[in-house]
C-alpha cells in the first residue's frame, strides 16, 4: 500500500506527518512506524504523526515516538502538525486542536513556518537531588550542567532515563546551561532513546524549572538555544502555577514523498 507522507522539522526535531483525515485511525502498525522513522532503513525521524478529523476540534494529533510506540505530548510535533494542517487547508491563522494531553490553541505566522503553541498549565515541580522533575505534557527531568557543549548527553541522559526511579515509565532528560541572555539546552528523549536536536515539552519544562529556581514571578519570556535552532517560551508564574504557557518556534516543511 502506497503511503503519502510529509517530512517536517521544528528546530531540528523532525517528524513524518500523514494526512489521515479521510478515514478514522482504527489501528496502526507499530513496527511499520518504527521502520519509517529509522534513519538507515526508513525516511528518518524522531517521531511520526497522523492528523485525523475530530467533531469538536479543527483536527486531532496522534503522536508516535521513533520506537513506534504511542508517545505522550510532543511540543515541537504539535507546532509542526499545526503548520501541516495549514498546508492542507484545514486551518488558517489560528486553531484549536486535540492532542493526547487535551486541547491546544495555536497561532501561525503569515508564511506558515513559525508557530506559537499553547501548552498545558503546570502546578507541580518536584526535586530529584539537585534536578527538577515535572510534566509539561510529557515527563521531564531538568539538570544544570556546565560546559554543556562538550558534555556527553547520550551516556548521562540514558543513565538517568534507565535508573531505577525512571526505567519503567521512562523520562526525557534535559541538561541546561544558563548563559545570561539565553538558556542552552540539550535533551535525551525517551522513545527516541537518543539525543535529539530539540524537544518542545523539554524546553518548556526547563524554562519553568529555571523560573522556580530563580523565584521569578510575573510574565516570563525565556530565549532558548538548542542544537537545531532557537525557541522562545513565555508564561505567567504566580509562584505556584504556570499558566498562559506558549512554546514558540519554527515549523518547516522539508519534503513530501511516497513510500511504495
Ligand atoms: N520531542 C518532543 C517530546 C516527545 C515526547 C517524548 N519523546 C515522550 O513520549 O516522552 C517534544 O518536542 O516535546
Amino acid at each position: 500500500m502506497k503511503i503519502n507522507f510529509f517530512k517536517y522539522q521544528g528546530a531540528g526535531n523532525d517528524f513524518i506527518l500523514i494526512d489521515h483525515t479521510m478515514s478514522p485511525l482504527k489501528n496502526f502498525d507499530n513496527n511499520l512506524i518504527e521502520q519509517l522513522c529509522h534513519r538507515r532503513f526508513g525516511i528518518g525521524a524522531d517521531g511520526l504523526m497522523f492528523v485525523t478529523k475530530h467533531e469538536d476540534y479543527d483536527f486531532e494529533m496522534h503522536y508516535f515516538n521513533a520506537d513506534g510506540k504511542l508517545g505522550s505530548m510532543c511540543g515541537n510535533g504539535g507546532r509542526c502538525i499545526v503548520a501541516f494542517a495549514k498546508h492542507l487547508g484545514i486551518i488558517d491563522k489560528e486553531t484549536n486542536f486535540l492532542a493526547v494531553d487535551g486541547p491546544h490553541y495555536a497561532r501561525i505566522s503569515e508564511n506558515g513556518d513559525w508557530v506559537d503553541l499553547q501548552m498545558i498549565d503546570v502546578d507541580t515541580i518536584t526535586n530529584d537531588g539537585d534536578a527538577f522533575v515535572l510534566n509539561t505534557g510529557s515527563p521531564h527531568y531538568v539538570a544544570f550542567q556546565s560546559d554543556l557543549k562538550d558534555f556527553d548527553v547520550f551516556t548521562n541522559g540514558k543513565n538517568i532515563r534507565y535508573n531505577s526511579t525512571y526505567t519503567e515509565k521512562g523520562i526525557n532528560v534535559n541538561f541546561v546551561e544558563d548563559n545570561g541572555d539565553h538558556l542552552f539546552v540539550r535533551t535525551y528523549e525517551r522513545g527516541v532513546e537518543d539525543e535529539t536536536y530539540a524537544c518542545g515539552t523539554g524546553v518548556t519544562a526547563v524554562a519553568m524549572a529555571m523560573a522556580k529556581y530563580k523565584n521569578q514571578i510575573g510574565h516570563i519570556n525565556t530565549d532558548i538555544k538548542v542544537l537545531g535552532g532557537d525557541i522562545k517560551i513565555e508564561f505567567d508564574y504566580n509562584g505556584h502555577k504556570f499558566t498562559n504557557v506558549f512554546l514558540c518556534g519554527p515549523a518547516k516543511l522539508v519534503f513530501e514523498g511516497d513510500v511504495a
